[in-house]
């Protein structure tokens, strides 16, 4: 859960963005002061930024696709729409920049189209983003209903492809001219102060406050929305205050553009790298819970039938003794009926995990029903295998649990287990119940000949 961007933030994340924040903030009134500097570098890399910007949003989009997907919350949805049409619009921007798609005079810098191409998808994003931070708001915030989705999601998809035509073809005839606001003077000034420019600053300062006021910062992934639409308010303060393009302002604003971009894709690529790992975190878990036995903790019967096959395969390949030790606690019916079924439970835990510590890591012990349990012993010959049966017996006899008194015995007795063990040489081909059989069989003698004893099945 540490790592779950829908989680509460810890202070130390929560301390993190701020601090991101700040660093951010710094940089921007750095860079206010010179933002009209000439830089040396002159090379135009808008191209390169539009696609940066476009790729970035689109990816974004898609995960928040994903995510609408999955949660089925309107909000989500809408936030997808925000981004892919922030998307759609960049690389409209792209293709019409001069000398990318289009002949270089077709769309030059400043022209009406281009002026409002640029306000159109910052405005129009950040009112997407202000009315997904609505809809958290309105009876719409709960889940969709399943049979909802079918409806909802062509509606999401299709939205953006709309939204973007209906800015680009439907609108801009509309729209007062804005193309003297940087061709009459030859730099941003009037740009900067025009009503477009309050509109994507008034645009994005509702967006950044509804985004706060409406998830309060719940979690991580509001939290980076928050500093994402934190980023281009300072994106837009830059441009603003550098008149000119490839001034130092004009470049630093543009990695803010980069990064509010980026600090979003990076929290919800995050989360996928979260989701993945907890998905195998619960599989791991589930798989643990399925082979092993809910009382004793060791393997359990399943789990014990394919590894005895999977020890025969590769014994056939190996060549290596195979031993398997049957064992049975002794007498435990009367232990049952004296001391009842939840001490018997007890103290089949306690015999369990003492046979357990006798074991080595690639040894199978699995509880083979009942009181009775099997091990698998890789690699290890009768004369080994008994040892360790000898060995697993004294273990159980030295936790001293006391066992009902029997009839025939007048002294204090304590619980034992009996081991009935067999060694199979690879040479000879045998199955698997075979060798269940046989070691049960020198079990059954171990039982016949007193019990507290171990016996080696004699082929
Ligand atoms: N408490 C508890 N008892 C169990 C569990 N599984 C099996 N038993 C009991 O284990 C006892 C097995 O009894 P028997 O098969 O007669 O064997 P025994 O009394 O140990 O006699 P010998 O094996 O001949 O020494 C039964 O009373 C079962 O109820 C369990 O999960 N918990």
């Amino acid at each position: 859960m540490g790592i779950d961007l829908t989680a509460p933030p810890t202070p130390q994340r929560r301390l993190l963005v701020a601090v991101v924040a700040l660093a951010m903030t710094l940089v921007a009134a750095l860079v206010f002061h010179y933002a009209d500097g000439p830089t040396t570098y002159g090379a135009n890399f808008r191209p390169v930024e539009l696609a940066m910007v476009s790729v970035i949003s689109g990816v974004t989009a898609y995960l928040l696709l994903l995510r609408f997907y999955v949660h089925r919350t309107l909000d989500d949805g809408l936030l997808s729409v925000a981004f892919a049409f922030s998307a759609l619009m960049t690389l409209y921007r792209l293709a019409m920049l001069p000398g990318v798609l289009c002949p270089l005079d077709k769309m030059p810098a400043g022209s009406h189209l281009g002026v409002w191409t640029w306000g159109a998808r910052l405005t129009g994003t950040a009112l997407l983003i202000s009315s997904a931070m609505l809809v958290k708001l309105s009876r719409w915030s709960p889940p969709l209903p399943p049979t909802s989705m079918r409806k909802a999601m062509p509606l999401v998809l299709l939205s953006p492809c709309a939204l973007t035509a209906a800015a680009l073809f439907l609108l801009p005839p509309w729209i007062p001219d804005l193309s003297n606001l940087v061709t009459a003077s030859g730099n941003y000034h009037a740009l900067a102060h025009s009503w477009i420019s309050y509109l994507m600053f008034g645009a994005w300062v509702m967006a950044f406050s509804l985004v706060v006021i409406v998830t309060r910062l719940r979690n991580m992934l509001q939290c980076w929305l928050a500093l994402s639409g934190y980023c281009y308010l300072l994106y837009l303060v830059i441009v603003f205050s550098s008149p000119m393009r490839l001034t130092l302002g004009w470049y630093i604003s543009r990695f803010f553009e980069l990064s509010s971009a980026l600090i979003l894709l990076s929290a919800l690529l995050f989360e996928v790298f979260t989701v993945k790992k907890r998905l195998r975190d619960l599989y791991e878990r589930a798989y643990e819970t399925s082979i092993r036995d809910g009382l004793t903790g060791v393997f359990s019967r399943r789990h014990f039938d394919k590894a005895l096959q999977l020890a025969l395969e590769r014994q056939s390949v190996t060549a290596s003794p195979l031993s398997l030790l049957m064992v049975d606690i002794d007498f435990f019916k009367k232990y049952n009926d004296h001391f009842g079924h939840v001490q018997g439970d007890l103290c089949l835990q306690r015999i369990a995990s003492s046979m357990v510590k006798q074991l080595r890591e690639n040894d199978t012990l699995a509880r083979y029903g009942g009181e009775e349990f099997a091990i698998i012993l890789e690699g290890s010959s009768g004369a080994n295998a008994a040892l360790a049966a000898e060995r697993i017996r004294n273990a159980v006899a030295k936790l001293a649990i006391t066992a009902p008194p029997v009839e025939s015995e007048a002294a204090h007795r304590e619980v034992s287990i009996s081991v009935g063990v067999y060694s199979h040489s690879p040479a000879e081909i045998i199955t698997p119940e075979e060798l269940v059989r046989r070691a049960d069989a020198a079990l059954y003698e171990a039982k016949r000949h007193g019990r507290d004893q171990v016996r080696i099945a004699n082929d």
